[in-house]
Order: structure tokens, then sequence, then C-alpha cells
């Protein structure tokens, strides 16, 4: 009997560089060590991608070649940002040309568990359109999925979590609390250490620590 093979997803995941990223974020480690955390985040978040069996490929859009040399070492295809475009332009570009369905996901989930994500992924092939995953808060995105041929586009920034809802994507409602816990404060950053942070982010929290 065939089994059911997983299909294969195009991850597309977008980074700011590290010297303009998470500003909501400063002032929860001293900031000589902020670019260290992004930068560890975005590792984490990119090897819990990677580690999933359902994605084939993982792409990050970035400028900043500290960031595009350390993601592409771990597997990820970096791709360079159009600057000034803005996040929903990087994640447009990144899913340009994909040979199968697009995932997007935000690059500061440090506590992202393959698990969670291979089961939203399957969450969002059952759906057969477009479709996404609120934040834990419920007003953003950490996750937006396409089928293959339909475009992502994506309304990722504030209030997002509406407007892919009005863009007419299906909202996926798993609980999946690793990949729900994205981090843009220092709030937010403690509950993502209380679920478990990744080794890369783990890391530079204990330096501080
Ligand atoms: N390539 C690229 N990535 C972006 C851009 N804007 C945001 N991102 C990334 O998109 C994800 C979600 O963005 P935010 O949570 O708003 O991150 P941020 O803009 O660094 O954070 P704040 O400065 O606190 O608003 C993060 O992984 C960012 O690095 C952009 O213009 N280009
Ligand atoms: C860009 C987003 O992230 P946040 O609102 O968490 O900055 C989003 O949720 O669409």
């Amino acid at each position: 009997m065939l089994s059911h093979r997983p299909a294969s997803w195009v991850a597309v995941v977008p980074v700011k560089p590290l010297r303009s990223a998470k500003t909501r974020l400063r002032g929860a480690v001293p900031a000589a060590v902020h670019p260290d955390l992004v930068l560890a985040m975005a590792r984490d978040t990119v090897a819990a991608v990677l580690a999933c069996r359902s994605v084939a490929r993982v792409v990050v859009v970035c400028d900043d070649p500290a960031v595009r040399a350390e993601l592409t070492r771990l597997g990820a295809t970096c791709v360079p940002d159009t600057p000034a475009a803005g996040l929903n332009a990087a994640l447009a570009f990144g899913a340009r040309g994909a040979d199968g369905p697009v995932v997007a996901l935000t690059a500061d989930l440090p506590a992202l568990r393959a698990t969670d994500l291979e089961s939203a992924l399957a969450a969002a092939e059952r759906a057969g359109r477009r479709a996404f995953v609120p934040d834990q808060e419920g007003s953003g995105t950490v996750l937006l999925a396409t089928p293959p041929g339909v475009p992502l586009a994506p309304h990722f920034g504030p209030g997002s979590a509406a407007a892919h809802l009005r863009s007419g994507a299906t909202r996926l409602d798993g609980t999946w609390p690793s990949l729900r816990r994205d981090v843009d404060t220092a709030a937010d950053l403690d509950a993502a250490t209380s679920l478990g942070v990744g080794a890369h982010t783990g890391q530079v929290i204990c330096t501080v620590a």
C-alpha cells in the first residue's frame, strides 16, 4: 500500500539587517548583544524549519552578510532583499518561481519545534487554499501558506491576522505553542524561554544571565 507523502514545501523566511531589526526587543539584553540575539533567533527558527521532513527548501530573504553566511551554513538558500521595499515585498520575492507549496514564516520563532510546524503544515495542506496561523495574541501572523500556483499575497505587518482573513485566507486554529510564540518584546522573550528556546538563543541568553 502507498503511504501518504507530505508535501514538499518551499519555506520563505525574511530577515532584516541585524542593525535595524527587532527594535521593540531593545533592552531585553545589553545593546552590544542585541544583534547576536536577533541572529540567534533566526538561526533557531531556520534550524527548526530545516528539520521538517515536509520542507524541501528554505529561502531566506536578507541583505545582511552576517545573517546570510550563518543561515547558508545551516542549509538555507539566501536571496537578496529589495532595499526599502519592506517585509511583504521581500516575502513575495522569496516565493517567486517556487516549484511547490509555499510557506512564509517570520524569523523570530526561537522556541519553534519541527513537530508543531509539521502539524501546522499538514493542516494547511488539508485546507487546500491560502491559510495562516495567527500569533499567540491573535493579532499578528507567524505563518502564511499557499498551495502550488496560488500567489502568496502576504499582508504581514500590524493587524496582519485580520488582514489575512480579509484577503480570503483561512485561519488555522491549532494550538502549536512553539510556532505561535513570536518574539517582539522582552516579555515575549521570557515567554519563549519558558517554552524552551533553541540552542543558539539559549546560548545568548546564558551569556547575559
Ligand atoms: N527581508 C526583510 N525582512 C523583514 C523586513 N521587515 C521585517 N522583516 C522580518 O520579518 C519578520 C517579522 O518582522 P517584525 O516582527 O516586525 O520584526 P522587526 O521589524 O525586526 O521588529 P521591530 O523593529 O520591533 O518592528 C522578522 O523576521 C524580520 O526580520 C524587510 O523589510 N525585509
Ligand atoms: C510582521 C508581523 O509581526 P509582528 O506584528 O509580530 O511584528 C505580523 O504579525 O504580521
